[in-house]
């Protein structure tokens, strides 16, 4: 490959670029300056190696556009990813793989497999991922839309102790406990408070005559169920919450 100094550039790192075997002179380039044809060049082979890999070959190489998408969680900058309901199928928590998301949203997307969950969104893990496990994201009322009521159906197996309600128009998550006495039920309030804190989702807590509890999820941002609501659920039925409940 020859090299070429680029205009501006004293030949140092930054005004040099490294020039493809197919760079045109000049004259052909109709105006356009090397560099900006080198950046294309470079652009149109980056697009060439995101070509969709075979997920059997294993790569060891280090250039994370070559090495095929390894299945660990991929996490999705909450700021790069417009959640609109056409995208939301594609966030859905199981089903796909990560590597199917790279091709789905491939402009729109810096995968980053380091960043910290906090800050990104999470995606499909199996199918048979326990919702338990995933964090709650902050919610930007910009980014998100509510989920379809199909959707919701598709998560609802995962939180079996939870019924999906349509409450003027809100669809949510509500659960109902008897408890012991009304002072436990507030010490009930406060565990699961600690918990929607913890994770930054917060449920609505109710507790009527004296000792029935009930509570219901939804995500206030949008109006309507996003995947907070259900990993919330799944967290409070892992709660140690037995003690404050009547015997049946
Ligand atoms: C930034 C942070 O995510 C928001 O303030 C959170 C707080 N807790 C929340 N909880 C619920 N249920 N819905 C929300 O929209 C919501 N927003």
């Amino acid at each position: 490959m020859k090299e070429i100094t680029l205009p501006g550039g004293g030949g140092g790192r930054v005004g040099k670029a490294v020039a493809w075997k197919s760079i045109r002179p000049w004259k052909e380039l109709e105006g356009r300056s090397p560099f900006m044809e080198a950046v294309d060049l470079q652009r149109s082979e980056r697009k060439e190696r995101r070509k969709p890999v075979d997920k059997t070959v294993v790569s060891s190489r280090r250039d994370p556009l070559k090495a095929p998408m390894l299945p660990t969680r991929l996490l999705l900058p909450l700021a790069y990813v417009p959640l609109k309901s056409s995208h939301l199928s594609c966030l859905r928590p199981y089903g796909r793989s990560s590597a199917h998301v790279a091709e789905l949203l491939p402009d729109l997307v810096e995968i980053s497999l380091s960043r910290a969950i906090l800050n990104g969104f999470r995606t499909f893990c199996s199918s048979s991922q326990d919702l338990s496990l995933k964090k709650c994201v902050p919610c930007k009322k910009k980014d998100l839309s509510p989920m379809t009521e199909g959707n919701a159906s598709e998560l609802k197996p995962k939180v079996p102790e939870w019924e999906l309600v349509n409450d003027g128009g809100i669809m949510k998550l509500r659960r109902n406990w008897k408890v012991k006495n009304f002072l436990q039920g507030l010490e009930f309030f406060k565990v699961v408070g600690e918990l929607a804190e913890a994770e930054g989702h917060h449920p609505d807590l109710h507790l009527a005559g004296w000792n029935n509890v009930t509570i219901e999820i939804w995500t206030h941002a949008c109006g309507g169920l996003t995947e907070n609501d259900f990993i919330l659920a799944a967290k409070i039925d892992k709660l140690p919450l037995e003690s404050f409940l009547r015997r049946k």
